[in-house]
Order: C-alpha cells, then sequence, then structure tokens
C-alpha cells in the first residue's frame, strides 16, 4: 500500500513511509508532532493547555488498589488520569466510560432481590483485568431480569463494582447476541463465511437480526448518554457493538469515542458478502479513533472502507469529505505480573505440585480455548491423534488436557461442535487409552485464575490451533506462567499473536494436520537450550507489552485525535465575501489570479469576456493550473494573456511563449509501466473508460462510462494497485469523483506553485510586490496544499469567521503583518535553484528540472528574487483562497458552484482597471 508521510505539512517534505501506518507507537506523541508541523512550536502554548486537560501521552494514571480477584476486575475499569489544572495547580480527572457487550462480571440471582457477581471468562475481560482504571463499565449482565425489583437490586450490586448495566430482554439477546453477533459477524470475521439464511428453517431472517442488532446498541448508547459528562472519554468494545460510535455521535457529536475490535477484521472480499456492510462501516467510522490488535486487520478494515464505500485511505486513517477516522493497530496484552505473583501463592503451589504428581512420567501438553469453531479443537485433536498413531514410544509418555470453557451455548454452531468434539476425543482414547490412562483429558468447564496458573506452570508444550482468533491471550498467559520450566509454545500462525509470539514460538497451519502433528514431536523433543531461547524472546515480550500499557496507549491516542482534529482545519469555512475580494483587489497594485481547474476544462462561456478583461489587465496576472496535459491547456486556453500550468505545475507557459518543464530532478518514475498494466487491464473490462499516460502521472478515467461500475472498477482498481505496482513506489494515488490518477510523489498543486511563480515573476520582470492573491479552485482533497502556500505568514483566519473577530479586537497586529522576510531573503530561487528549461509541446527532450523541491521555507522565502527584492507583499486581508463546491477544506472562503465562480470572476472583471504598471 503506499501511503504518503504526514510527518511535514509541505508537499516538499511528502515523504514515504513502509506500510505500517496504523500502528500506534511513535516516539513523539501525535499532537506534539501535529503542533511541530504547524510551527506552533510552544507546547505551553494556548492549544497545549487545553491539551493538558486530557488524560493521555505523558499523563498519570492513578493506579487502584487490587484485593481479591473480583475487585481486581473493578479496577480494571477504573481509568483514572491526573493532569495538572493549567492554573491551580488542582489534579483534574478524565472519566472513561467502558462499554463492552458483556461486564467484567456476570450475575446469578440469588432471590428476588439478592445477586451474586461472578467473573466473566474471555479474554476481554481477562485484558482488562489487568488494567487498572478509573472508569465505570457499561454492559449486559448476561442474564435476563425482566421485573424491575430484580432490576434496581442488580443494578445496586453493580453499582459497587462500578457496573452499569443494560438490561436486555430475552428476544433481543437472541437476535442481537445469539444471532447477529454469534451467528453472523462472528462467524464471518473469522473468515468462516456467512450462515445460509433459510426462511423455512428458522423465524429469524438476517433484516430481523440486524433490526435487533441495532436496537440492542441503541440501548446501550442509551445508558451510556444517561451517565455522560462532558468531558468523558467513551471507549467502545467489539463487535457486539458497532452501531454504538454513531448512535452516541448521534447524541453528542462532540463526544470522545473510541472503538476497539478484539476479533480480526476479515479482508474486504470477506466483508463485502455481509448484507450490512456499508452501514456498519459507516457506523464504526464515527468513531474518532477505531482500533484493531494488528496492522493487518487495520488494513483490511481501511481497504474495506475504500472499496466498499469509496471512501479515501490515508496514513492515518479513513477520510470523507475532509472528516477523518483515525485507524490504528493497539495488540493487547496481559498483566504478566498478576501470573507471577499467582505462581508464588502457597495454595498455586500445591496445586502445581498435586498436577506433577498426577502426571509424572508423562509430557503434559495443554490447550485451553473457549469451545468455539475459530479455536480449531477438531484439529488440534487430530494432529495429536496422529502424532499417537505415528509415535508410538510416546503413548504413554505424553497426555493432552484440554479445557473447553463452554461459551454461546444457545448458538446450534456451538452445539454442534460440543457433539463433534465429544465424539473425537471419545474415539481417540479408546484407540489409545488404556485400563488406568487416557491420552486426552478433556474438560468442558472453566478454570479458576489459579487453577489455571498452576496448570500453565506445569505444561511442557501449550497448543494453540485457532484457525483465526484476534490475539489470543491463553498463549501469552502460558508464557508469562513459564519462567522456571520454559516449555514450548506451538501457535497457529492465524493468531494475531504469532506477529508477538511468532519468533518464539513453532508456528503451524492449524489446517495442515501432518504439520502439526510433526511440531508435537518436534517440541517434546526440542532440547532445553533452544526451549530457553525461545521462551526467552517471549516472555520479554509478554512482560513488556502489557494490558495496562494497550489501554493507556489506546486512550491516550483518543485523546490526541481529538485535540489532533480540532487543529486540523479541515473545517467549514465561510463563504468568500465577494464585494471585500472585489474592493481589495481594486485597491490593490499587484494581483495574482491563480484558477485551478481539475477534470473538466472546458471554460464556461459566459466566462470568455470576464476572463479575457482580466487577462489583458496589466496589473494582473493570471495563471491556470491543472492536473491535464498541455494539449488540452492550450486548446481550452490558448487564446488568453495568462500562464498555464499543465499536470500539476510540471509543464509551464506564457500563452505567448513555449512550454517549459518544472519537473524536479530525480522524480522516480519507475512504477509507470507496471501501472500502465493495471490501467490497461480495466479500461479494456470498462466500457467507455480511458486512460492517459503523461509525465508525471497517469490517470484513469470513466467520466462516460456507467457511474455505478466505473465506481465499483475503481475501487478494485485501486486494491490492485495497492497491492502489486505501488505497493513500494513513490508514489501518490488521487481518487477523484470519475478518475483515478497515481501521480510521482510530491506532484501536488501546491508544489507546483512555489516553482510556477518564481518563473512568472521572472519572465514579467515584476518590481512591484504581489499584493493580492485570489486562489479559487474544484479540485481534490489532495491538492488543498494549494491553499495553504501562502498561509504561514499571514494570520490564520479568514474575514468575517468567529476566531478573526476575536484576533481583530485583541491582536491587530497579526492581520497587519506583512512579509518580513521578503528582503531578507538574498538569493532568489533563480539562482539557488536554476532555471525552468523550454521544452516544446511533444518533446522528447525532458530538460532536467532546475528546481529541486524547496523543503520548508516560508512563501516569502520561496519567492524571493534577485538580491534582497520582495516578491509577495502580501498581508491577510488580500489572500484569497476559495474552495468550491466542498464541504470542508483548508481554504479561507468556499464558494457553492461554478456558477458562483463565473459571477464573481464578472464581477471582478467589471471593476475599473489601473493603469498600467
Ligand atoms: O462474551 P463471550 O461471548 O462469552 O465471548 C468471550 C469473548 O470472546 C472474544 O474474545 C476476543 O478478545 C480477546 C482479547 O482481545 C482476544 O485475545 C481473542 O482473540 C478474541 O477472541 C470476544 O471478542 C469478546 O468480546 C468476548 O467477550
Ligand atoms: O477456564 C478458563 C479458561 C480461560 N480463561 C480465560 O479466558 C481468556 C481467553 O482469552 P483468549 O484471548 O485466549 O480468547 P477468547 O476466549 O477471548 O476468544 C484467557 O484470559 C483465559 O485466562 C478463564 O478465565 N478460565
Amino acid at each position: 500500500m503506499k501511503l504518503a508521510s504526514k510527518q511535514g505539512s509541505g508537499p516538499q517534505q511528502q515523504q514515504h513511509v513502509p506500510p505500517n501506518n496504523y500502528t500506534s507507537r511513535n516516539p513523539v506523541s501525535r499532537v506534539e508532532r501535529l503542533l511541530r508541523e504547524r510551527e506552533l512550536g510552544d507546547p505551553t502554548g494556548s492549544v497545549i493547555s487545553e491539551n493538558e486537560q486530557r488524560a493521555g501521552a505523558g499523563g498519570e494514571w492513578v493506579n487502584a488498589d487490587e484485593d481479591e480477584l473480583l475487585d481486581a476486575a473493578v479496577a480494571a475499569v477504573r481509568a483514572s488520569s491526573e493532569k495538572r489544572e493549567a492554573q491551580g495547580g488542582r489534579p483534574l480527572k478524565q472519566r472513561l466510560l467502558v462499554v463492552a457487550n458483556r461486564l467484567p462480571v456476570s450475575a446469578v440471582r440469588r432471590g428476588e432481590d439478592s445477586w451474586s457477581l461472578e467473573i466473566s471468562a474471555g479474554g476481554l475481560v481477562s485484558a482488562l483485568l489487568g488494567v487498572e482504571f478509573e472508569a465505570k463499565w457499561i454492559g449486559w449482565a448476561g442474564v435476563n431480569v425482566p421485573d424491575e425489583t430484580g432490576q434496581r437490586a442488580l443494578t445496586k450490586a453493580l453499582a459497587e463494582k462500578r457496573c452499569i448495566p443494560v438490561f436486555l430482554d430475552e428476544e433481543i439477546v437472541h437476535q442481537y447476541y445469539n444471532g447477529y453477533s454469534n451467528n453472523i459477524l462472528w462467524p464471518l470475521f473469522h473468515y468462516l463465511g456467512l450462515p445460509q439464511e433459510d426462511r423455512l428453517a428458522t423465524t429469524r431472517s438476517f433484516q430481523s437480526q440486524f433490526d435487533a442488532y441495532k436496537k440492542a446498541n441503541q440501548m446501550f448508547a442509551d445508558v451510556v448518554n444517561q451517565y455522560y459528562e462532558e468531558g468523558d472519554v467513551v471507549w467502545c468494545h467489539d463487535y457486539h457493538l458497532m452501531y454504538l460510535p454513531k448512535y452516541l455521535k448521534d447524541y453528542d457529536s462532540k463526544m470522545k469515542v473510541g472503538w476497539f475490535l478484539h476479533t480480526p477484521f476479515p479482508s474486504s472480499e470477506i466483508h463485502r458478502t455481509l448484507p450490512s456492510r456499508s452501514e456498519l462501516l459507516r457506523s464504526v467510522l464515527a468513531a474518532d479513533l477505531v482500533g484493531f490488535h494488528t496492522y493487518d486487520y487495520a488494513r483490511h478494515f481501511v481497504s474495506a472502507c475504500t472499496r466498499i464505500l469509496g471512501f479515501e485511505g490515508t496514513p492515518e486513517g479513513v477520510e470523507d469529505q475532509g472528516k477523518l477516522t483515525r485507524v490504528a493497530a493497539f495488540p493487547i496484552g496481559i498483566d504478566s505480573d498478576r501470573f507471577t505473583r499467582a505462581l508464588e501463592l502457597p495454595q498455586v503451589r500445591n496445586h502445581i505440585k498435586d498436577l506433577k504428581e498426577r502426571f509424572s512420567g508423562r509430557k503434559v501438553m495443554l490447550g485451553v480455548d473457549r469451545l468455539d469453531m475459530i479455536k480449531g479443537i477438531p484439529q488440534k485433536i487430530l494432529a495429536f491423534e496422529k502424532f499417537l498413531e505415528e509415535n508410538p514410544a510416546w503413548r504413554d509418555k505424553v497426555v493432552l488436557l484440554q479445557i473447553a470453557v463452554p461459551t454461546r451455548t444457545d448458538v446450534p454452531e456451538y452445539q454442534k461442535l460440543t457433539s463433534q468434539v465429544h465424539e473425537i476425543v471419545g474415539r481417540i482414547n479408546g484407540r489409545f487409552g488404556t485400563l488406568t490412562a487416557v491420552p486426552i483429558h478433556h474438560l468442558d468447564r472453566s478454570l479458576d485464575f489459579h487453577a489455571l496458573c498452576a496448570l500453565y506452570a506445569i505444561t511442557d508444550v501449550a497448543i494453540v490451533t485457532s484457525l483465526r482468533d484476534g490475539m489470543n491471550l491463553v498463549s501469552y498467559e502460558f508464557v508469562a506462567c513459564q519462567e522456571e520450566k520454559k516449555g514450548v509454545l506451538i501457535l497457529s500462525e492465524f493468531a494475531g499473536a504469532a506477529q508477538s509470539l511468532g519468533a518464539g514460538a513453532l508456528l503451524v497451519n492449524p489446517w495442515n494436520i501432518t504439520e502439526v502433528a510433526n511440531s508435537i514431536g518436534y517440541a517434546l523433543n526440542m532440547p532445553a537450550d533452544e526451549r530457553e531461547k525461545r521462551h526467552r524472546h517471549n516472555f520479554a515480550h509478554v512482560t513488556t507489552h502489557t494490558a495496562q500499557d494497550w489501554a493507556e496507549t489506546f486512550v491516550s491516542e483518543l485523546n490526541d485525535t481529538i485535540v489532533e482534529a480540532q487543529l486540523r482545519t479541515r473545517q467549514v469555512p465561510p463563504f468568500l465575501p465577494t464585494k471585500i475580494a472585489v474592493e481589495r483587489y481594486l485597491q490593490s497594485r499587484n494581483r495574482l489570479l491563480i484558477l485551478i481547474k481539475e477534470m473538466e476544462l472546458k471554460l464556461h462561456p459566459e466566462l470568455k469576456d470576464p476572463l479575457s478583461a482580466l487577462c489583458n489587465d496589466p496589473k494582473t496576472t493570471v495563471v491556470v493550473v491543472s492536473g491535464s496535459d498541455r494539449s488540452v491547456l492550450d486548446d481550452n486556453f490558448g487564446e488568453y494573456n495568462m500562464w498555464l500550468a499543465a499536470e500539476n505545475g510540471m509543464f509551464l507557459r506564457l500563452t505567448k511563449g513555449e512550454w517549459m518543464t518544472t519537473m524536479p530532478e530525480h522524480l522516480n518514475m519507475d512504477w509507470v509501466e507496471s501501472v500502465k498494466h493495471v490501467f490497461e487491464y480495466f479500461t479494456e473490462r470498462t466500457p467507455r473508460s480511458h486512460f492517459e499516460q503523461r509525465d508525471t502521472s497517469l490517470v484513469w478515467n470513466y467520466k462516460y462510462a456507467d457511474v455505478e461500475f466505473g465506481r465499483l472498477q475503481a475501487r478494485d482498481m485501486l486494491q490492485h494497485l495497492w497491492t502489486g505496482p505501488i505497493s513500494n513506489a513513490a508514489v501518490d494515488v488521487v481518487q477523484g469523483s470519475r478518475s483515478v490518477e497515481v501521480r510521482a510523489v510530491g506532484v501536488t498543486k501546491g508544489a507546483a506553485i512555489d516553482r510556477i511563480l518564481g518563473e512568472i515573476v521572472h519572465s514579467k520582470c515584476m518590481v512591484t510586490p504581489i499584493d493580492y492573491v485570489l486562489c479559487i479552485g474544484h479540485f481534490l482533497g489532495k491538492d488543498e496544499d494549494i491553499y495553504t502556500f501562502f498561509e504561514p505568514e499571514l494570520p490564520a483566519e479568514p474575514l468575517n469567521s468567529s476566531r478573526t473577530k476575536a484576533a481583530e479586537m485583541g491582536k491587530s497586529s497579526a492581520t497587519e503583518r506583512k512579509t518580513s522576510k521578503l528582503s531578507s531573503v538574498r538569493n532568489s530561487l533563480r539562482t539557488s535553484h536554476g532555471r525552468a528549461q523550454k521544452v516544446s509541446v511533444g518533446s522528447e527532450r525532458k530538460t532536467t528540472i532546475n528546481y529541486s523541491f524547496a523543503g520548508s521555507r516560508s512563501p516569502q522565502d520561496k519567492l524571493a528574487w534577485n538580491e534582497g527584492s520582495s516578491v509577495l507583499d502580501l498581508n491577510g486581508n488580500n489572500y484569497f483562497s476559495c474552495a468550491v463546491g466542498r464541504k470542508r477544506s483548508n481554504a479561507r472562503y468556499l464558494l457553492d458552484s461554478a456558477d458562483d465562480v463565473v459571477t464573481f470572476l464578472r464581477d471582478l472583471a467589471a471593476a475599473p482597471r489601473g493603469p498600467p504598471r
């Protein structure tokens, strides 16, 4: 996947990073980085003090006490952050609301108004047990409570544990939990496909289950909303609650919402089979931050959003109309200390002793799984059978202990699995067992924490054969308990944990029974030094990547993401104050009008005369910048007295002169041939589409094709490109409304302006600095850097905005600030970077590029010309950047449509002209 880095704001700083941008562990906090990018610099400034009031990067979490295991569960939901209040020095706490389908405790009714609470089993609960937070946990208590008395009593009992129940009735649980969540989403996300929808076999259709799913999500949202206070962080968990971010944001768009998926997110090819594929993605995208266990899952999610929704995938996440949802990988961990501490407890030591005696003379193999089809339990047992079959000498020397925790027992698939596993175990024990010993000990129940720790500690070989698994914490827990024994971990390559424990484990494909059987043999015979080496590696990982880190990183990133979104000024700008823009135009001495046209270059007939008038005004320079090639610009604008910038400014000409190239040196174009193959392939398969090859880009256009089909093809094309020819190339991919463009990195309209202006200034021999800039256009988000090109030296605010008013009241000097650096710059572009050179249209001669990318120079630095003279004398009031037809933009102003542009340019042209310069 080719992704442009966000490390620099200027086009010159665009660089390419390896495709792991969805990972979250950055050395510098995201906000700091953004501040640096935005040259706000001082981390004690006003923006950061807003940031100070959040938990997160650098924040200290308050540790809660941990007594009993149940209290530990409660502590798990106690997220607290301490940050110093800007003035008083008092700590500010940020509350965290953890929302998951299941509470960390399940309720068991003891009487009309009495309840006992038990710890729920499963990875999500275990992970959060390892986290010390000051927070509330909102979820389902795993039980139907139809009566008010019961609900009241349970609410009270849970409140002591900082848990808040969501009461779901039986029918909803059937359709939402057993049905949509566990019979549809769960198998699909684990690559087991969708169940057949058979109206004759069940009254529950996909649709009714989906409706119940939405209803349940709404019920969770209602409860969250009831407890939510401004400033809280709401962390939603898992596939049960994919609608929750949307419903929460419907309540309050300012709510800080994160969503984390504990399962895999499958390839978009799998996700697209889901009838409600788009709605679910859109609802998740309402969150501010979306997290996954691995980079792969994050990448799959982003590609599902680009392919299914047609949104833009960026290195940061998914973007739609300027609204970014951050997507990142946050691999979960465990609280390893809790396990190592438990091993020291007398009752655990006793248990260990008993188990050692019980299995003395035999090597112990261990499997611990919920009895779920994704865990590959039949595959594991069949591999063990094969091993025994092929290694008779081991038959009385090894035992497999399989803990199979019953789960989702109301779902028919799980019931079938239970019978299947029992049948296989019975057969194998019958085949290889003796009167006194059986090779497989199969337990259909859960163990308590201490029993589990003892089992992990005495195990020689742990075996995890998940067919798919979000992470698999059992493998982490086993490693944490093996400091003494240094046993071997056999681990499915399809578990998320394979990415972190792969170096120390024996990785297997669970579908390959022969391979798994061989690995069992290899593990049982592994020499001590190899075991030691492998264990060391994994132990170091497990003890340093803890559940606490995971949760802190997520919450901190969520806070940062929100501050960042506020800083990221993809805002809704005000409308262009056309009257003022005309007035200022009249008052100025040297104006620059930059008109940007994307694909459709045909000039509006009513614009011909005004454009001629503007072009012929000696105090005005008009430039048309386009992604199109030279001949297209020639055909459409050749008759005017203006500058043309083709292929995003790579070629330039005054209409009276010849084309010149401003192409940077060292522009890597090695990718062209392979991209061309992909374009040819899709052109052949998409009637009425075509592609153009330009000097710095390739554009596939489907504006004349069937729109729907064209879009589908474009999404497929992007997938082909990302996974193939451009996966390592220095290119940007720009998705247009009817086009896909692949262009060399740095070929943006903003980057072009730097080079173009140098050329114009030089060739026009300007003596008067440019004191008015109008930059107006209709194009894609990627090229928006053109609007910000002039910004660093200008006040940040446009006219009419609320922030400008504040600035005008207190800091009018900002608006008056002029381009002070201009005269201090000694070397002009020309002398430092040379001149553009002429080429003729269609010429093979590609002259060397004389402008190298300009780094982080300010526009004035960029545009200083000969020895000390100024190119720009622009103050904020005379700068009008204006986006057409976009809702959000980096431009200062908006115009609704092309018609508004025509009206405005007509007004501008009709304004009285000044004397020649
Ligand atoms: O609540 P249940 O229906 O009984 O299911 C138990 C949990 O199963 C899933 O666990 C996942 O989360 C683990 C921690 O991130 C991860 O290691 C594992 O690979 C996943 O399968 C499910 O995602 C949870 O919501 C359930 O609570
Ligand atoms: O008898 C048992 C068996 C398992 N577990 C816990 O259940 C979790 C299973 O998590 P994992 O990520 O391996 O898979 P999941 O069940 O969440 O899919 C682990 O923390 C185990 O310690 C448990 O509490 N009691």
